[in-house]
């Protein structure tokens, strides 16, 4: 298989030396269970690819980048959503769906181990408990850490049901997916408190907030945004989140051609609490972008300009918003 790996923007990754780098490799063949949060460099990689109806291609492809950037120094990869597949038709997305015990979770456990890295698996076509019943999957973003244990599993909870005419897309999310039923608290990662969401879910400023709030750290939308939304909205919603939030944004996206009716944005990024970019991709091809998750830059944000201090919303307009929609 040809692989493109563009190693895309290399901004603010903090210059490891050659001598730090070989310790943490040695002491990660030592042992993966041995990987402690201070073990690690706090090093994120968010990748795209260009998944098809092909699990075993796209595992390939993925396992490569995560291989790739693990070698460069991330402890945690970030893939986007569909990074499993993306089906043909509405009937093949079903068809190649899996539950959390099936082949592929069971194969980005033991790569997790082999390597000693966490990995964000940005949306997981999951069968549910009802699937005998009703044929319908979660989108589910799915949290593995470095022994291979599933820490996380949030479902999508806002379904992509749009028509846009006048820019051809046409995608009705909820004909195959049940929507989720909750968002989840925080969990903590070796590069910060990750906050969990997916996708067109970035569209929803409250659900930001919410993690936020909950002590989210890192706020994270794997994505597979089509080329009309994502050129006119991508990078503003994600650094609006950023900034709004004062939290660091990683965003994973697909790539390219998946079928002959559907192509994706790409431009995969990482964003910092003041709403720099850190880390980004291309829009034309696979590949990966690393950047240091430095915890103080948020530390510093949130002080110097306290926004979520400032802010007035119950005394304002909370309770009153919808009786002028
Ligand atoms: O279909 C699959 O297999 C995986 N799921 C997706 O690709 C989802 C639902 S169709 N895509 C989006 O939410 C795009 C959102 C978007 O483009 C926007 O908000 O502008």
């Amino acid at each position: 298989m040809l692989l493109y790996i563009s190693r895309c923007c290399f901004r603010n990754v903090r210059s490891t030396t050659f001598h730090l780098k070989e310790i943490q490799k040695s002491v990660l063949r030592m042992s993966s269970s041995l990987m402690t949060t201070s073990s690690c460099n706090p090093i994120a990689a968010v990748c795209q690819v260009t998944s098809t109806a092909d699990k075993n291609v796209n595992f390939s492809l993925c396992q490569e980048l995560v291989q790739q950037a693990q070698k460069e120094g991330a402890c945690m990869v970030f893939l986007p959503e569909a990074f499993d597949y993306i089906g043909t038709n509405r009937e093949e997305t079903l068809q190649l769906s899996e539950t959390l015990e099936g082949d592929t979770i069971q194969r980005y456990s033991q790569m997790t181990r082999d390597l000693g890295i966490w990995v964000s698996l940005g949306g997981f076509h999951e069968r549910g408990h009802t699937w005998e019943t009703d044929r319908r999957i979660y989108n589910s973003h799915v949290i593995i850490n470095s022994e291979g244990s599933i820490m996380a599993v949030y479902r999508k909870c806002h379904l992509f049901d749009v028509e846009l005419p006048e820019k051809k897309v046409s995608l009705r999310e909820s004909a195959f997916t049940i929507p989720g039923p909750k968002i989840l608290e925080p969990l903590q990662s070796p590069i910060g408190k990750l906050g969990l969401a997916i996708c067109y879910d970035v569209r929803f400023p409250e659900l930001s907030l919410a993690l936020m709030r909950q002590g989210a750290e890192i706020l994270t939308y794997p994505s597979a945004f089509t080329v009309a939304t994502g050129t006119a909205h991508w990078e503003v919603l994600l650094r609006a989140r950023a900034i709004e939030t004062q939290t660091f944004v990683i965003a994973a996206a697909q790539v390219g051609r998946h079928n002959s009716s559907r192509t994706s944005y790409g431009h995969s990024l990482i964003v910092d609490p003041w709403g720099d970019i850190i880390g980004r991709c291309g829009g034309d091809k696979p590949g990966y972008a690393l950047a240091e998750i430095d915890l103080n830059k948020l530390r510093r944000v949130r002080t110097d300009m306290p926004v979520q201090k400032h802010r007035r919303e119950n005394e304002l307009y909370l309770n009153d918003w919808k009786q002028h929609l």
